[in-house]
């Protein structure tokens, strides 16, 4: 997988009646499943941040009311910019909602791997919705863009905000989080190469309630959070468990989980020096995994 600085997302200047936004990577820094819903959506308790890496979407208004989406970065050439692709989803979704409105050429700069665990489909859907709702000058009532959002996926309402956030339902229960110390925290991800279908890992889940995911600190979500989906992402591809394991061994760890459904992990070191360190002996050890050195993006 290709190596991926944390600048590379800002990398080209903005022209000129163009605009930018990030879309910023997920993180579950705890992800407790509750229950199968009749619906076939499970309901989660899950602790949201996000990272300053992220995609870059750009766009600029075209008068003939077509969407159009050209992509680059070094994941772009793994995704298809065609009407399946969440970014096209999100603009014809926002313009069904809007009922007349202009078109746009959009560009999007795909840093994050795809299906890992860290949303970036999702993120990309919601960058997709801010830009848009700015560059037509067309805003969204809360509850109407909740609609839209959640019609996208369950992660796209809190990828809107990007911002710490405890998660429950299928996603839409949103209540934002005051993470002291997690602000600005140095995050490793690593991905280890593999794609996992999120539907399957939660399908492979054992149905068993392991207990609620109480809003503490730092110190109480690192003992008694878990991401629950790691059982099962680890049954369909082992090489999860030796993330884990080579974070784990890293001087200055203060936690290493799975985030989302896989394969992506993270780790939360106390200094950049300290992720700096376990970045370039992943890299050295790992050919092939992506390692990514990022932060934990301030409310
Ligand atoms: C697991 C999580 C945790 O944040 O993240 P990712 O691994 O995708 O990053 C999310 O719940 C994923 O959200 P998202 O990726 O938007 O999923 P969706 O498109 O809505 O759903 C894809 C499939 O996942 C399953 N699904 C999703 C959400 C949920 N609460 N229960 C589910 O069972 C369903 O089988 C659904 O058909
Ligand atoms: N712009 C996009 N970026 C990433 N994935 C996308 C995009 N558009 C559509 N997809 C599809 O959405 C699925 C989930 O992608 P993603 O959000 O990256 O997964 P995850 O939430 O597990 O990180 C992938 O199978 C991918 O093919």
């Amino acid at each position: 997988m290709p190596h991926v600085e944390a600048e590379h997302a800002a990398a080209r200047p903005v022209e000129a009646g163009e605009l930018v936004e990030t879309a910023f990577a997920k993180i579950n820094l705890a992800l407790h499943v509750r229950e199968r819903r009749a619906d076939g959506y499970h309901a989660l308790e899950s602790l949201f941040v996000f990272t300053e890496l992220g995609d870059r979407l750009t766009g600029r208004i075209r008068a003939d009311g077509e969407i159009r989406l050209e992509m680059d970065g070094p994941f772009g050439p793994l995704l298809d910019g065609g009407p399946d692709n969440l970014v096209i989803r999100a603009a014809r979704a926002l313009q069904d909602h809007l009922g007349d409105s202009p078109g746009a050429d959009l560009r999007l700069t795909k840093v994050l791997p795809v299906a890992s665990g860290i949303g970036g489909g999702s993120a990309d859907a919601a960058a997709a919705l801010r830009l848009l709702m700015r560059l037509w000058n067309a805003p969204v009532a809360p509850q109407l863009l909740e609609r839209i959002t959640l019609s996208l996926g369950s992660d796209v309402p809190a990828c809107i905000g990007s911002i710490p956030q405890m998660v429950r339902g299928r996603g839409e229960i949103l209540q934002p989080q005051a993470m002291e110390g997690l602000s600005a925290m140095p995050i490793l991800l690593v991905n280890p190469g593999v794609a996992l279908s999120t539907a399957q890992v939660f399908g492979g889940w054992d149905r068993r309630d392991r207990g609620p995911l109480a809003a503490g600190g730092l110190e109480q979500l690192i003992s008694d959070g878990r991401n629950d989906l790691e059982p099962p992402a680890m049954a369909a591809a082992p090489v999860i468990a030796d993330v884990l394991a080579a974070l784990k061994t890293c001087a200055g760890l203060r936690l290493a989980r799975m985030s989302g459904s896989g394969a992506t992990c993270f780790a939360l070191f106390d200094t950049d020096r300290q992720m700096a360190e376990a970045a370039a002996a992943l890299r050295a050890a790992r050919n092939g995994w992506w390692v990514a050195e990022t932060r934990i993006r301030a409310a």
